[in-house]
Parts: C-alpha cells; structure tokens; sequence
C-alpha cells in the first residue's frame, strides 16, 4: 500500500473513464489501465453532514443512499452522538468518485480513512484504493455496505445488479 497522505496530495494519477454500464447501474468508473493492489484511485468527495442531517435527507430522497461515515469515533474519545457523527454525501456535489457503483463483497476497491492535519484530528479524507489487481476496462466498485435485508427502508434504495455471485440486494434476494 502506497503511504496514504503524500499518495493523496498527488491527486489522481491513473487514467479513469466514466461510462455507461449495461446491467443498470447508470453511470460507472472504470480504469483504462491496469492497476496493482494498494493503487490510490481518488477520494471521495462530497457534502460534509451530520448523520442526523443525512437521515433527514434519505426520508425525503431515497437517492442519498451512498454516503459514507466520515469519522464516527475513531478520531475521537469515546462515541460520538448521531448529531455530531459526520458523513459524506456525494449525491449534490464530489468528484468522479461518486461514479463508483455498489458491489456486493467482492468489490475491487475499499476506503481508507486518512488522517489530515487538524487540531481536533476529527476529520478523515475518505481515499479509495484497489484491493486487488485490476485489469484495464475493468469497472471500479466498492461495497456501500447497504443492508439491504435491514429492517431500514432507508436503505433499500435499489436493487442490486453488481453481478457479484455473492450479492445479497438482486430483486430475487428480497426476503419481502
Ligand atoms: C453513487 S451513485 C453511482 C453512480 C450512478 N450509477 C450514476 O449513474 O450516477 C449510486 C447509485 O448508482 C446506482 N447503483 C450503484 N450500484 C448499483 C448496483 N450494484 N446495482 C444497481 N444500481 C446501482 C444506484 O442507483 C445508486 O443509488
């Protein structure tokens, strides 16, 4: 693994390409090279929340399904209250980052919290690497760690085509 925080400041430096996938998912990322493990693809970018402004959001527009947590505890003593947890939302604002589709278990990328240098050490930059070797047009996807079986209709935002012999979110996969 490239050390997090120069790898970072670099930007992007792999040849990335959004598309337009044929299974349903929309738009996609993919990389137009090959890549190793431990690669640095980009960050993800996106409106800083609060959990409890994002549930918000997600009871109004279910299309706020892919969010991510930016720093819950880890930064900090102790558990911090839904109010003060903060997350990313990609939906209205971000990078090509918000182009990576769900894939259930077996994606090829996974996010690394990364530590940037403020006095409270209460904020991450979220960085997507591979976690695998990639082939070059291969789509890049990350797992959004929906529950889709939850009893959380929040989160049941769509059904899942990743294709992945382990998904648990295809339409057959309902246990309604
Ligand atoms: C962050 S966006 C990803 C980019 C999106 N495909 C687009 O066209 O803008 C997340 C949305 O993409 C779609 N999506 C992502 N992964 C999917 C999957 N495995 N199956 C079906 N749709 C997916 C869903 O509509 C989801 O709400």
């Amino acid at each position: 693994m490239q050390c997090g925080n120069r790898v970072i400041q670099r930007g992007i430096t792999c040849n990335l390409q959004v598309f337009f996938t044929n299974e349903g998912k929309g738009w996609g990322l993919r990389t137009l090279d090959g890549l190793p493990k431990g690669a640095f693809i980009c960050e993800l970018v996106g409106e800083v929340l609060t959990s409890s402004e994002l549930h918000e959001r997600k009871a109004k527009n279910s299309k706020h399904v892919d969010q991510v947590l930016l720093d819950a505890s880890w930064g900090s003593e102790g558990v911090l209250r839904d109010e003060e947890a903060l997350c990313v939302d990609p939906t209205f604002y971000g990078n090509v980052g918000r182009f990576v589709n769900h894939r259930c278990y077996d994606a090829n990328l996974v996010i690394i919290p990364v530590e940037v240098e403020t006095p409270d050490r209460h904020y991450y930059h979220l960085a997507l690497f591979t976690a695998k070797k990639i082939e070059a047009f291969e789509e890049l996807t990350r797992d959004y760690g929906i529950d889709f079986d939850g009893t959380d209709d929040l989160n049941k935002a769509f059904d899942c085509m990743c294709g992945s012999k382990y998904c648990r979110g295809g339409p057959n996969n309902s246990k309604d």
